[in-house]
């Protein structure tokens, strides 16, 4: 599709993506690096709506449409164009925490969520995942320990809900073996930084970047 390439973190809450996708970009300064929802001033705007504690009342099927809609305006003003000019493109989550979050943990379905982004991102997908495989438990202790970071309202939901996330990955991973690889999250921060930079490095050799 592009000269760029594409890779997403993905990934339970807390499980380090974020933190990783930080130290990742000293290395490749070139990159451009985003995240969803968000990314760019509308998807933020959505992202406020979704995550906001008081919108309790949100149907499952609406939190499904804003992240998707948030989706396609990141990756029409953002994503597409940093590809188009051959760069990389380092994502904090995309369509799989669609499939996991809301397709599995929500029950909405993984194969009824992929039909209402496929709207969203046509056939642009990822060139590699990097799916952060942590233990619920391990992930929300993370991040109740991390007094910086504002609690939003996915993160309140019960510990079935997390499991249930993690369960989705998994499945995710089954389905999508030449996209997604797993890391063992659970270990220090510098070996999951090694690791990243390893899976990051040979698909670079791969496709000769
Ligand atoms: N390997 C690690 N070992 C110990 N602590 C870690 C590790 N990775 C991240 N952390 C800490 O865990 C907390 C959550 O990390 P981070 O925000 O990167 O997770 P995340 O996957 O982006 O979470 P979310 O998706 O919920 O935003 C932070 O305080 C971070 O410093
Ligand atoms: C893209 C996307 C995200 N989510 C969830 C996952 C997290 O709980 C929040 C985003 O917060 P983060 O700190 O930026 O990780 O939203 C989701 O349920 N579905 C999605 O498509």
């Amino acid at each position: 599709m592009t000269n760029g390439i594409f890779i997403t973190f993905e990934g339970p809450d807390g499980a380090g993506k974020t933190t990783i996708l930080s130290m990742i970009s000293e290395k490749f300064n070139h990159a451009v690096i985003t995240r969803e929802p968000g990314g760019i001033d509308i998807a933020e705007q959505i992202r406020k709506v979704i995550l906001a504690k008081e919108n309790t009342a949100m149907d499952p099927r609406t939190e499904a449409l804003l992240y998707a809609a948030a989706r396609r305006q990141h990756l029409m003003e953002r994503v597409k164009p940093a590809l188009e000019a051959g760069k990389m493109v380092l994502c904090d989550r995309f369509v799989d925490s669609s499939l996991a979050y809301q397709g599995f943990a929500r029950g909405l379905g993984i194969d009824e969520v992929w039909t209402i982004n496929q709207f969203a991102i046509e056939q642009m997908m990822p060139d590699l995942t990097i799916y952060f495989d942590i233990e619920p438990e391990a992930g929300l202790l993370r991040i109740s320990k991390n007094k910086g970071r504002e609690i939003n309202r996915l993160d309140l939901e019960n510990l079935n809900f997390h499991q249930k996330v993690r369960e989705g990955y998994h499945i995710l991973l089954e389905r999508f073996p030449e996209r997604i690889v797993k890391i063992d999250a659970s270990g220090t921060l510098e070996e999951v930084y090694k690791k990243t930079l390893q899976i990051i490095e040979t698909k670079l050799a791969e496709k000769s970047l």
